[in-house]
Protein backbone atom coordinates (compact mmCIF):
# COMPACT_ATOMS: atom_id res chain seq x y z
CA UNK A 1 0.00 0.00 0.00
CA UNK A 2 1.66 2.98 -1.24
CA UNK A 3 -0.69 6.58 -1.27
CA UNK A 4 0.64 9.62 -2.74
CA UNK A 5 -0.23 12.98 -0.98
CA UNK A 6 0.45 16.42 -3.33
CA UNK A 7 1.14 19.85 -1.29
CA UNK A 8 1.77 21.79 -4.19
CA UNK A 9 4.60 20.80 -6.30
CA UNK A 10 5.93 18.70 -3.05
CA UNK A 11 4.98 14.92 -3.27
CA UNK A 12 4.69 13.22 -0.06
CA UNK A 13 4.42 9.42 -0.46
CA UNK A 14 2.54 7.49 2.83
CA UNK A 15 3.81 3.88 3.09
CA UNK A 16 1.76 1.29 5.09
CA UNK A 17 2.93 -1.46 3.79
CA UNK A 18 5.82 -3.72 5.66
CA UNK A 19 7.27 -5.16 2.25
CA UNK A 20 7.28 -1.28 0.69
CA UNK A 21 8.30 0.00 3.67
CA UNK A 22 11.41 -2.34 3.61
CA UNK A 23 12.17 -2.44 -0.11
CA UNK A 24 12.54 1.11 0.02
CA UNK A 25 13.89 2.29 3.09
CA UNK A 26 16.22 -0.75 4.04
CA UNK A 27 17.19 -2.36 0.79
CA UNK A 28 17.40 1.28 -1.30
CA UNK A 29 18.53 3.59 1.55
CA UNK A 30 21.14 4.55 0.03
CA UNK A 31 18.72 6.79 -2.01
CA UNK A 32 15.92 7.58 1.17
CA UNK A 33 17.74 8.27 4.03
CA UNK A 34 17.80 12.29 3.40
CA UNK A 35 15.10 14.30 5.32
CA UNK A 36 12.99 16.86 3.88
CA UNK A 37 13.68 20.48 4.24
CA UNK A 38 12.85 22.07 7.73
CA UNK A 39 13.20 25.29 7.08
CA UNK A 40 12.37 26.25 10.81
CA UNK A 41 13.11 24.08 12.99
CA UNK A 42 16.35 22.41 10.89
CA UNK A 43 17.82 25.54 9.01
CA UNK A 44 16.48 28.27 11.62
CA UNK A 45 16.40 26.95 15.37
CA UNK A 46 19.58 24.08 14.86
CA UNK A 47 21.14 25.32 12.05
CA UNK A 48 21.05 21.49 11.26
CA UNK A 49 22.99 20.54 13.89
CA UNK A 50 20.32 18.44 14.96
CA UNK A 51 20.71 14.64 14.18
CA UNK A 52 17.21 13.93 13.54
CA UNK A 53 16.20 16.58 11.43
CA UNK A 54 19.71 16.82 9.19
CA UNK A 55 19.79 16.20 5.90
CA UNK A 56 22.13 13.42 3.83
CA UNK A 57 25.42 14.41 2.88
CA UNK A 58 29.24 14.59 4.84
CA UNK A 59 27.89 16.10 8.15
CA UNK A 60 25.33 13.63 8.57
CA UNK A 61 27.40 10.74 7.92
CA UNK A 62 29.91 12.49 10.52
CA UNK A 63 27.59 13.13 12.99
CA UNK A 64 26.21 9.44 12.71
CA UNK A 65 29.48 8.08 13.44
CA UNK A 66 29.70 9.82 16.25
CA UNK A 67 26.32 8.18 17.67
CA UNK A 68 27.60 5.01 16.62
CA UNK A 69 30.80 5.04 18.73
CA UNK A 70 28.87 6.27 21.24
CA UNK A 71 25.73 3.86 21.24
CA UNK A 72 27.76 0.84 20.09
CA UNK A 73 26.96 -2.48 22.04
CA UNK A 74 30.11 -2.04 23.69
CA UNK A 75 29.38 1.53 24.86
CA UNK A 76 25.55 0.24 25.95
CA UNK A 77 27.73 -2.62 28.17
CA UNK A 78 29.09 0.34 30.04
CA UNK A 79 25.57 2.15 30.57
CA UNK A 80 23.76 -1.69 31.74
CA UNK A 81 24.94 -0.67 35.91
CA UNK A 82 22.98 2.91 35.57
CA UNK A 83 20.36 0.66 34.38
CA UNK A 84 20.18 -1.17 36.49
CA UNK A 85 20.17 1.21 39.04
CA UNK A 86 17.35 2.95 37.80
CA UNK A 87 15.42 0.38 37.46
CA UNK A 88 15.86 -0.74 40.98
CA UNK A 89 14.68 2.77 41.92
CA UNK A 90 11.70 2.08 39.33
CA UNK A 91 10.55 -0.89 41.06
CA UNK A 92 11.05 0.44 44.74
CA UNK A 93 9.17 3.82 43.25
CA UNK A 94 6.15 1.39 42.03
CA UNK A 95 5.99 -0.44 45.35
CA UNK A 96 5.36 3.21 47.32
CA UNK A 97 3.16 4.80 45.23
CA UNK A 98 1.96 2.58 42.15
CA UNK A 99 -1.19 4.98 41.04
CA UNK A 100 1.90 7.18 39.82
CA UNK A 101 3.28 4.61 37.48
CA UNK A 102 2.86 6.51 34.67
CA UNK A 103 5.39 9.06 36.33
CA UNK A 104 7.77 6.80 37.55
CA UNK A 105 7.80 5.59 34.12
CA UNK A 106 9.06 9.21 32.96
CA UNK A 107 11.42 9.85 35.42
CA UNK A 108 13.11 6.31 35.18
CA UNK A 109 13.64 6.93 31.42
CA UNK A 110 14.44 11.09 31.78
CA UNK A 111 17.24 10.09 34.29
CA UNK A 112 18.42 7.13 32.63
CA UNK A 113 18.98 9.55 29.79
CA UNK A 114 20.63 12.39 31.15
CA UNK A 115 22.99 9.87 33.25
CA UNK A 116 24.15 8.56 29.85
CA UNK A 117 24.27 11.87 28.09
CA UNK A 118 25.94 13.79 31.00
CA UNK A 119 26.24 11.37 33.98
CA UNK A 120 24.27 13.17 35.78
CA UNK A 121 21.11 11.71 37.06
CA UNK A 122 17.31 12.72 38.37
CA UNK A 123 15.66 12.29 41.41
CA UNK A 124 12.17 13.69 40.29
CA UNK A 125 10.18 15.52 37.68
CA UNK A 126 11.08 18.82 39.26
CA UNK A 127 14.75 18.95 39.31
CA UNK A 128 15.81 22.38 37.66
CA UNK A 129 18.13 20.45 35.14
CA UNK A 130 14.73 18.54 33.78
CA UNK A 131 13.15 21.30 33.64
CA UNK A 132 15.13 23.52 31.81
CA UNK A 133 15.38 20.54 29.41
CA UNK A 134 12.02 19.98 28.81
CA UNK A 135 11.19 23.70 28.47
CA UNK A 136 13.39 23.32 25.24
CA UNK A 137 11.69 20.22 24.03
CA UNK A 138 8.44 21.96 24.19
CA UNK A 139 9.12 24.82 22.25
CA UNK A 140 10.63 22.55 20.05
CA UNK A 141 7.09 20.65 19.55
CA UNK A 142 5.66 23.77 18.80
CA UNK A 143 8.16 24.68 15.51
CA UNK A 144 7.27 21.81 14.14
CA UNK A 145 3.26 22.19 14.05
CA UNK A 146 2.44 21.97 10.53
CA UNK A 147 0.68 25.08 9.68
CA UNK A 148 2.50 27.16 12.20
CA UNK A 149 4.85 29.21 10.43
CA UNK A 150 4.53 29.95 6.84
CA UNK A 151 8.31 29.88 5.78
CA UNK A 152 7.71 26.27 5.76
CA UNK A 153 5.86 26.29 2.83
CA UNK A 154 7.49 29.57 1.44
CA UNK A 155 10.73 28.86 2.23
CA UNK A 156 11.86 32.06 0.08
CA UNK A 157 10.46 34.19 3.80
CA UNK A 158 13.07 32.93 5.62
CA UNK A 159 15.26 35.75 3.90
CA UNK A 160 13.16 38.73 5.09
CA UNK A 161 15.29 40.76 7.19
CA UNK A 162 15.26 40.20 10.96
CA UNK A 163 14.03 43.70 11.72
CA UNK A 164 11.05 43.23 9.69
CA UNK A 165 10.39 39.33 10.78
CA UNK A 166 9.24 39.02 14.57
CA UNK A 167 8.84 35.33 14.26
CA UNK A 168 12.25 35.03 12.77
CA UNK A 169 13.70 37.05 15.82
CA UNK A 170 11.90 35.43 17.97
CA UNK A 171 12.54 31.83 17.05
CA UNK A 172 16.70 32.91 16.69
CA UNK A 173 16.42 34.50 20.41
CA UNK A 174 15.46 30.72 21.20
CA UNK A 175 17.76 28.98 19.46
CA UNK A 176 20.25 30.77 21.42
CA UNK A 177 19.22 29.84 24.29
CA UNK A 178 19.18 26.04 23.34
CA UNK A 179 22.77 26.23 22.21
CA UNK A 180 23.45 27.80 25.75
CA UNK A 181 21.97 25.41 27.36
CA UNK A 182 23.41 22.29 25.49
CA UNK A 183 26.94 24.12 25.73
CA UNK A 184 26.45 24.69 29.48
CA UNK A 185 25.81 21.07 29.94
CA UNK A 186 28.39 19.75 27.89
CA UNK A 187 31.19 22.19 29.45
CA UNK A 188 30.03 21.44 32.72
CA UNK A 189 31.33 17.41 32.06
CA UNK A 190 34.58 18.80 30.90
CA UNK A 191 35.09 21.09 34.16
CA UNK A 192 34.37 17.51 35.95
CA UNK A 193 36.56 15.83 34.05
CA UNK A 194 39.41 18.13 35.15
CA UNK A 195 38.67 17.72 38.99
CA UNK A 196 38.19 13.72 38.01
CA UNK A 197 34.67 13.71 38.91
CA UNK A 198 33.04 12.99 35.69
CA UNK A 199 31.32 9.15 35.36
CA UNK A 200 31.57 7.58 32.15
CA UNK A 201 28.64 8.95 30.04
CA UNK A 202 28.46 10.13 26.31
CA UNK A 203 30.02 13.76 26.72
CA UNK A 204 32.92 12.34 28.60
CA UNK A 205 33.42 9.99 25.30
CA UNK A 206 33.20 13.15 22.92
CA UNK A 207 35.61 15.43 24.68
CA UNK A 208 37.44 12.28 25.13
CA UNK A 209 37.83 12.26 21.04
CA UNK A 210 38.26 15.94 20.93
CA UNK A 211 41.28 15.88 23.48
CA UNK A 212 43.33 13.16 21.18
CA UNK A 213 42.05 15.06 18.20
CA UNK A 214 40.83 18.53 17.99
CA UNK A 215 39.84 18.94 14.12
CA UNK A 216 37.52 15.91 14.36
CA UNK A 217 34.73 17.26 16.46
CA UNK A 218 33.90 21.09 17.56
CA UNK A 219 33.07 22.22 20.60
CA UNK A 220 29.04 22.91 19.17
CA UNK A 221 29.11 19.29 17.53
CA UNK A 222 30.21 17.60 21.24
CA UNK A 223 26.77 19.55 22.58
CA UNK A 224 24.34 19.07 19.47
CA UNK A 225 25.23 15.43 19.63
CA UNK A 226 24.51 14.84 23.24
CA UNK A 227 22.40 17.58 23.43
CA UNK A 228 20.08 15.41 20.68
CA UNK A 229 20.06 12.26 23.02
CA UNK A 230 17.56 13.03 25.37
CA UNK A 231 14.65 14.56 23.45
CA UNK A 232 15.19 11.26 20.82
CA UNK A 233 15.11 8.76 23.63
CA UNK A 234 13.18 9.83 26.90
CA UNK A 235 9.80 10.02 25.58
CA UNK A 236 10.15 6.97 23.47
CA UNK A 237 11.07 4.68 25.92
CA UNK A 238 9.03 5.87 28.84
CA UNK A 239 5.82 5.75 26.12
CA UNK A 240 6.65 2.67 25.65
CA UNK A 241 7.02 1.25 28.41
CA UNK A 242 3.64 2.73 29.18
CA UNK A 243 1.91 0.98 26.67
CA UNK A 244 3.36 -2.35 28.06
CA UNK A 245 1.58 -1.08 31.50
CA UNK A 246 -1.42 -0.77 29.56
CA UNK A 247 -1.37 -4.55 27.47
CA UNK A 248 -0.17 -6.10 30.63
CA UNK A 249 -3.46 -4.65 32.37
CA UNK A 250 -5.54 -5.74 29.44
CA UNK A 251 -4.24 -8.92 28.25
CA UNK A 252 -3.75 -10.54 31.74
CA UNK A 253 -2.75 -13.94 30.70
CA UNK A 254 0.04 -12.65 29.25
CA UNK A 255 1.58 -11.49 32.81
CA UNK A 256 0.47 -14.79 33.70
CA UNK A 257 2.39 -16.75 31.27
CA UNK A 258 5.60 -14.84 31.65
CA UNK A 259 5.72 -14.72 35.32
CA UNK A 260 5.82 -18.80 35.22
CA UNK A 261 8.89 -18.14 32.66
CA UNK A 262 9.86 -15.92 35.66
CA UNK A 263 9.89 -18.20 38.38
CA UNK A 264 11.19 -21.16 36.69
CA UNK A 265 13.93 -19.34 35.41
CA UNK A 266 14.81 -16.73 37.99
CA UNK A 267 13.08 -17.64 41.24
CA UNK A 268 11.79 -15.30 44.11
CA UNK A 269 14.98 -14.28 45.36
CA UNK A 270 17.01 -12.45 43.15
CA UNK A 271 15.34 -10.24 40.43
CA UNK A 272 15.86 -10.66 36.34
CA UNK A 273 19.41 -9.39 34.49
CA UNK A 274 20.55 -9.49 30.97
CA UNK A 275 22.12 -13.11 31.59
CA UNK A 276 18.89 -14.26 32.19
CA UNK A 277 17.57 -13.25 28.29
CA UNK A 278 18.64 -16.00 26.31
CA UNK A 279 16.10 -18.20 28.88
CA UNK A 280 13.37 -15.74 28.72
CA UNK A 281 12.40 -16.17 25.43
CA UNK A 282 8.49 -15.19 26.42
CA UNK A 283 9.69 -12.50 27.92
CA UNK A 284 11.54 -11.25 24.85
CA UNK A 285 8.63 -11.60 23.05
CA UNK A 286 6.34 -9.80 24.92
CA UNK A 287 8.98 -6.67 24.63
CA UNK A 288 8.65 -7.27 20.15
CA UNK A 289 4.80 -7.18 20.82
CA UNK A 290 5.35 -4.13 22.88
CA UNK A 291 7.21 -2.48 20.41
CA UNK A 292 4.93 -3.44 17.75
CA UNK A 293 1.34 -3.04 19.37
CA UNK A 294 1.86 0.34 20.32
CA UNK A 295 4.81 1.57 18.10
CA UNK A 296 5.41 5.23 19.88
CA UNK A 297 6.80 6.63 16.58
CA UNK A 298 3.25 5.82 14.95
CA UNK A 299 3.69 7.66 11.48
CA UNK A 300 7.62 6.05 11.40
CA UNK A 301 9.40 9.22 13.42
CA UNK A 302 10.87 12.15 11.16
CA UNK A 303 9.93 11.66 7.50
CA UNK A 304 12.64 10.44 5.31
CA UNK A 305 13.43 11.75 1.94
CA UNK A 306 14.86 10.68 -1.80
CA UNK A 307 18.28 11.92 -3.37
CA UNK A 308 17.49 10.71 -6.42
CA UNK A 309 14.65 10.03 -8.95
CA UNK A 310 14.14 5.92 -8.58
CA UNK A 311 11.06 3.86 -10.16
CA UNK A 312 9.06 0.87 -7.81
CA UNK A 313 6.65 -1.24 -9.23
CA UNK A 314 5.83 0.63 -11.89
CA UNK A 315 5.99 4.47 -9.74
CA UNK A 316 8.01 7.31 -10.67
CA UNK A 317 9.47 8.39 -7.36
CA UNK A 318 10.87 11.50 -8.23
CA UNK A 319 14.06 13.60 -6.34
CA UNK A 320 12.88 15.43 -3.15
CA UNK A 321 9.97 13.38 -2.38
CA UNK A 322 9.35 13.57 1.35
CA UNK A 323 8.65 9.39 3.00
CA UNK A 324 6.64 8.55 5.37
CA UNK A 325 6.31 4.78 7.02
CA UNK A 326 3.04 4.59 8.58
CA UNK A 327 4.15 2.29 11.29
CA UNK A 328 0.74 2.43 12.77
CA UNK A 329 -0.60 0.85 9.23
CA UNK A 330 2.34 -1.15 8.75
CA UNK A 331 2.11 -2.98 12.01
CA UNK A 332 -1.37 -3.57 12.22
CA UNK A 333 -1.41 -4.94 8.62
CA UNK A 334 -3.40 -8.19 8.82
CA UNK A 335 -1.93 -10.19 6.42
CA UNK A 336 1.11 -9.63 8.62
CA UNK A 337 -0.09 -9.79 12.24
CA UNK A 338 -3.63 -11.21 12.49
CA UNK A 339 -5.87 -10.03 15.40
CA UNK A 340 -3.12 -7.15 14.77
CA UNK A 341 -5.23 -5.09 18.15
CA UNK A 342 -4.79 -8.29 20.56
CA UNK A 343 -1.41 -8.50 22.31
CA UNK A 344 -0.09 -11.90 21.55
CA UNK A 345 3.90 -12.83 22.39
CA UNK A 346 3.20 -16.15 21.04
CA UNK A 347 3.64 -14.57 17.28
CA UNK A 348 7.22 -13.90 17.42
CA UNK A 349 7.68 -17.46 19.33
CA UNK A 350 6.29 -19.59 16.41
CA UNK A 351 6.10 -16.71 13.34
CA UNK A 352 3.83 -17.52 10.30
CA UNK A 353 1.75 -20.53 12.21
CA UNK A 354 -0.91 -18.76 12.23
CA UNK A 355 -1.05 -18.41 8.23
CA UNK A 356 0.59 -14.67 8.12
CA UNK A 357 3.36 -13.70 6.05
CA UNK A 358 6.88 -13.24 7.54
CA UNK A 359 7.88 -9.87 8.27
CA UNK A 360 10.38 -8.39 6.03
CA UNK A 361 12.78 -7.06 8.68
CA UNK A 362 14.56 -9.58 11.16
CA UNK A 363 13.17 -7.70 13.57
CA UNK A 364 9.74 -8.26 13.06
CA UNK A 365 8.97 -5.09 13.93
CA UNK A 366 9.97 -1.97 12.64
CA UNK A 367 9.64 0.44 16.03
CA UNK A 368 13.06 1.87 15.40
CA UNK A 369 12.51 3.11 11.83
CA UNK A 370 14.67 1.60 8.84
CA UNK A 371 17.79 1.94 6.66
CA UNK A 372 20.66 4.35 7.52
CA UNK A 373 18.24 6.50 9.33
CA UNK A 374 17.51 3.35 11.59
CA UNK A 375 17.17 4.90 15.35
CA UNK A 376 20.86 4.82 16.92
CA UNK A 377 19.61 4.23 20.34
CA UNK A 378 18.27 0.89 19.66
CA UNK A 379 20.45 -1.37 21.74
CA UNK A 380 20.36 0.99 24.58
CA UNK A 381 16.02 1.07 24.10
CA UNK A 382 15.78 -2.60 23.94
CA UNK A 383 18.27 -3.09 26.88
CA UNK A 384 16.48 -0.72 28.60
CA UNK A 385 13.10 -2.53 27.92
CA UNK A 386 14.62 -5.71 28.51
CA UNK A 387 15.35 -4.44 32.24
CA UNK A 388 12.50 -2.82 33.33
CA UNK A 389 9.47 -5.40 31.69
CA UNK A 390 11.10 -8.26 33.65
CA UNK A 391 11.44 -7.27 36.31
CA UNK A 392 8.26 -5.35 36.69
CA UNK A 393 6.75 -8.67 35.44
CA UNK A 394 9.08 -10.44 38.45
CA UNK A 395 8.08 -7.96 41.28
CA UNK A 396 3.93 -7.28 40.46
CA UNK A 397 1.16 -8.19 39.79
CA UNK A 398 -0.98 -5.87 37.37
CA UNK A 399 -4.87 -6.10 37.22
CA UNK A 400 -7.85 -3.44 36.26
CA UNK A 401 -8.45 -1.06 38.83
CA UNK A 402 -11.91 -1.05 40.31
CA UNK A 403 -14.51 1.45 40.63
CA UNK A 404 -14.53 2.78 44.31
CA UNK A 405 -18.25 3.05 44.61
CA UNK A 406 -19.76 -0.61 42.34
CA UNK A 407 -16.95 -2.35 42.77
CA UNK A 408 -16.59 -3.04 39.06
CA UNK A 409 -13.26 -3.33 36.88
CA UNK A 410 -12.61 -0.63 35.21
CA UNK A 411 -11.63 -1.33 31.58
CA UNK A 412 -8.72 0.66 29.84
CA UNK A 413 -9.72 1.85 26.53
CA UNK A 414 -6.53 0.42 24.52
CA UNK A 415 -7.00 3.16 21.56
CA UNK A 416 -7.21 5.88 23.74
CA UNK A 417 -3.71 7.45 22.96
CA UNK A 418 -2.35 10.88 22.81
CA UNK A 419 -2.21 12.78 19.36
CA UNK A 420 1.26 13.46 17.10
CA UNK A 421 3.83 11.79 15.72
CA UNK A 422 4.67 10.16 18.70
CA UNK A 423 2.46 9.16 20.90
CA UNK A 424 1.32 7.53 24.37
CA UNK A 425 -1.85 6.38 26.19
CA UNK A 426 -3.91 8.15 27.81
CA UNK A 427 -3.56 8.66 31.72
CA UNK A 428 -5.39 5.14 32.70
CA UNK A 429 -6.28 3.28 36.34
CA UNK A 430 -4.75 -0.30 37.14
CA UNK A 431 -3.65 -2.28 40.16
CA UNK A 432 -0.04 -2.77 40.37
CA UNK A 433 1.06 -4.32 43.78
CA UNK A 434 4.38 -6.66 44.97
CA UNK A 435 3.64 -10.79 43.69
CA UNK A 436 4.80 -12.19 47.33
CA UNK A 437 6.23 -10.77 50.84
CA UNK A 438 9.82 -12.30 49.34
CA UNK A 439 9.89 -10.45 46.08
CA UNK A 440 9.23 -7.33 48.22
CA UNK A 441 12.13 -7.98 50.22
CA UNK A 442 14.27 -8.65 47.55
CA UNK A 443 13.34 -5.37 45.70
CA UNK A 444 13.61 -2.91 49.35
CA UNK A 445 17.26 -4.80 49.74
CA UNK A 446 17.91 -4.42 45.76
CA UNK A 447 16.90 -0.88 45.85
CA UNK A 448 19.52 0.35 48.50
CA UNK A 449 22.04 -1.03 46.47
CA UNK A 450 20.74 1.06 43.88
CA UNK A 451 20.60 4.31 45.62
CA UNK A 452 24.64 3.59 46.98
CA UNK A 453 25.34 3.01 42.92
CA UNK A 454 23.66 6.31 41.61
CA UNK A 455 25.29 8.36 44.59
CA UNK A 456 28.20 9.29 41.86
CA UNK A 457 25.70 10.19 39.20
CA UNK A 458 23.88 12.98 42.04
CA UNK A 459 22.67 15.69 40.26
CA UNK A 460 24.36 18.59 40.90
C1 LIG B 1 11.73 2.64 22.69
C2 LIG B 1 12.57 3.61 22.43
C3 LIG B 1 12.82 4.22 21.09
C4 LIG B 1 12.06 4.16 19.93
C5 LIG B 1 10.75 3.42 19.72
C6 LIG B 1 12.76 4.94 18.93
C7 LIG B 1 12.32 5.11 17.62
C8 LIG B 1 12.97 5.87 16.67
C9 LIG B 1 12.51 6.05 15.31
C10 LIG B 1 11.24 5.44 14.72
C11 LIG B 1 13.39 6.87 14.70
C12 LIG B 1 13.30 7.37 13.23
C13 LIG B 1 14.04 6.38 12.35
C14 LIG B 1 13.92 6.66 10.87
O1 LIG B 1 13.95 7.84 10.48
O2 LIG B 1 13.80 5.69 10.07
C15 LIG B 1 14.43 7.21 15.64
C16 LIG B 1 15.50 8.04 15.36
C17 LIG B 1 16.44 8.41 16.29
N1 LIG B 1 16.55 7.92 17.59
FE1 LIG B 1 15.31 6.62 18.51
N2 LIG B 1 13.89 5.47 19.48
C18 LIG B 1 13.97 5.05 20.79
C19 LIG B 1 14.98 5.34 21.70
C20 LIG B 1 16.09 6.10 21.43
C21 LIG B 1 17.18 6.33 22.34
C22 LIG B 1 17.28 5.71 23.74
C23 LIG B 1 18.06 7.18 21.71
C24 LIG B 1 19.37 7.74 22.19
C25 LIG B 1 20.18 7.12 23.00
C26 LIG B 1 17.52 7.47 20.39
C27 LIG B 1 18.12 8.30 19.46
C28 LIG B 1 17.63 8.53 18.18
C29 LIG B 1 18.24 9.47 17.24
C30 LIG B 1 19.45 10.37 17.51
C31 LIG B 1 17.50 9.38 16.05
C32 LIG B 1 17.74 10.16 14.74
C33 LIG B 1 18.55 9.32 13.76
C34 LIG B 1 18.75 9.99 12.41
O3 LIG B 1 17.96 10.85 12.02
O4 LIG B 1 19.74 9.65 11.70
N3 LIG B 1 16.33 6.80 20.25
N4 LIG B 1 14.16 6.57 16.85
Amino acid sequence: MLVTVWAGRRATIVIGDPQVACDLLDHRSAIYSSRPRFVIMGELFTNNDALLTMPHGDKWRKTRKIFHSGLLTKACNSYKPIQVAESQRLVMDLVRSPENFGKHLERYAASLMVCVAYGQRVDNLEDPLIKRIYERMAYMATLNVPGAFWAESFPVLKLIPDCLAPWKREVKRRAEESTQLLSELAFDVRDRMETGDAPACFTKTLWEKREENPEALSEREIAYATGSLFGAGSDTSSSTLTSFILAMTCFPRVAAKAQEELDRVVGHDRSPTWCDAPNLPYCSAIIKETLRWRPVAVMGGTPHASIIDDHYNGHFIPKGTTILGNLWAIHHNEKYFKDSHDFIPERYLSPCEDGTLPYPHRDGHSAFGWGRRICPGQKLAENSLFITITRILWGFNISKARDQITGKEIVPDIFAYTDGFNSKPQPFQCRIEPRCPRVLEVIEQESLLGEQFLEKYKSR
